[in-house]
């Protein structure tokens, strides 16, 4: 290879990025314990991630809204989609690449809400990290006026293949959808493969790989299947999803496309006649809202960590250092 290590990093970190990259290399299972060098790190606690799940909360909202189980099912296929964009690629659209995200503490709260408008009630969340060594974030869902909530745990295993991190995601998600009848429909959301490939140049991207599913309680499956460059015509970020009935492993409706982008529904027979998009997420999505920092508890993750992401922020590396062993060894004494 004649590409020098790291184009992406910063003159004086190359080093130290070369010897972070062997480290991912060694070490497996939970890289949340490696000292990164200052320029990949993220001023964002992992307790934050699970509000990826609801940053389109009207297609959330809008799985109540359906008539059939059918319906339903492609209704959760939809908005499940739509979250891939956000969970997967907007650090690179606001950090610059992938980033190390802060590793949360025990205890440590993330909440926040989706204010209500015309068109869809109130989302509410509700994230803790229950262990920190493995990390494993815990988080709630709900939108009660329609009837929703997603319940889920969220933890990683990694290891190192042919220069890239592969991460195992362990843990899955549960909806359910409270229906007129009084019934209950769950549905069990297991979660895709990740690659994260770049690591070399310094500017580290996700990739999805595999399969995941959506298992419902009346029997409709969906089965995800992802891609990258080199499969089905070369693109990033390709996904095919299968929606099968009940006892069956026939498709019923198939969709494909570019989950950061937009597809469509191709189904048996009567695929080219749909001409609208099955998701499209080109469109702005809605953060979460959280309090601000001076109504918050000691233990939620903004206020929290509120010194060490302002040094990260403000490339001051020493108070990010400073602050961060102090919540370290404030975690392990506490008064
Ligand atoms: C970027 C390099 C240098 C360091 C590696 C940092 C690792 C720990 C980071 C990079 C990308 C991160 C993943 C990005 C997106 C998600 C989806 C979310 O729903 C659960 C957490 C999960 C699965 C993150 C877990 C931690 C993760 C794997």
């Amino acid at each position: 290879m004649s590409e020098e290590i790291g184009e992406a990093v910063p003159q004086s970190q190359k080093s130290s990025w070369a010897t972070f990259i062997k480290q991912i290399a060694s070490v497996s299972g939970d890289l949340s314990s490696l000292t990164a060098p200052p320029f990949i790190l993220s001023p964002i606690s992992l307790t934050e991630f699970p509000a990826y799940w609801c940053e389109r909360p009207e297609l959330f909202a809008a799985i109540a809204d359906t008539n059939t189980d059918e319906e339903r099912s492609v209704a959760v296929l939809k908005w499940f989609i739509s979250t891939l964009k956000g969970q997967y690629t907007s650090r690179n659209e606001k950090l610059g690449s992938e980033k190390k995200p802060l590793n949360p503490v025990l205890g440590e709260l993330f909440y926040g809400y989706w204010p209500a408008t015309a068109t869809r009630p109130r989302t509410n969340l509700v994230v803790e990290q229950v262990s920190h060594h493995p990390p494993i974030t815990a988080y709630y869902i709900t939108n009660p006026d329609k009837g929703l909530t997603l319940t889920g745990h969220s933890a990683q295993k990694t290891s190192f293949s042919a220069g890239s991190i592969i991460v195992k995601q362990i843990g899955h998600a549960v909806l359910n959808v409270k229906l007129p009848s009084g019934q209950t429909e769950e549905f069990l959301i297991t979660l895709p493969k990740l690659r994260i490939d770049g690591l070399w140049y310094g500017s580290p991207y996700i990739e999805l790989t595999d399969t995941s599913y959506i298992q419902s309680s009346t029997g409709w499956l969906s089965t995800i299947e992802y891609k990258g460059k080199g499969y089905f015509g070369g693109k990033s970020h390709q996904f095919k999803a299968v929606l099968s009935p009940p006892g069956s492993n026939n498709a019923a409706r198939t969709f494909e496309g570019l989950w950061h982008i937009t597809s469509k529904e191709t189904s048996p027979g009567r695929g080219s006649s749909i001409l609208d998009p099955f998701t499209d997420v080109q469109g702005p999505k809605e953060e979460v809202t959280v309090a601000p920092i001076e109504e918050q508890n000691d233990w939620e993750s903004r206020k929290l960590w509120k010194l060490v992401a302002k040094g990260i922020r403000e490339s001051d590396f020493d108070l990010a250092s400073r602050e961060k062993s102090k919540i370290e060894v404030g975690i392990l004494h506490p008064q």
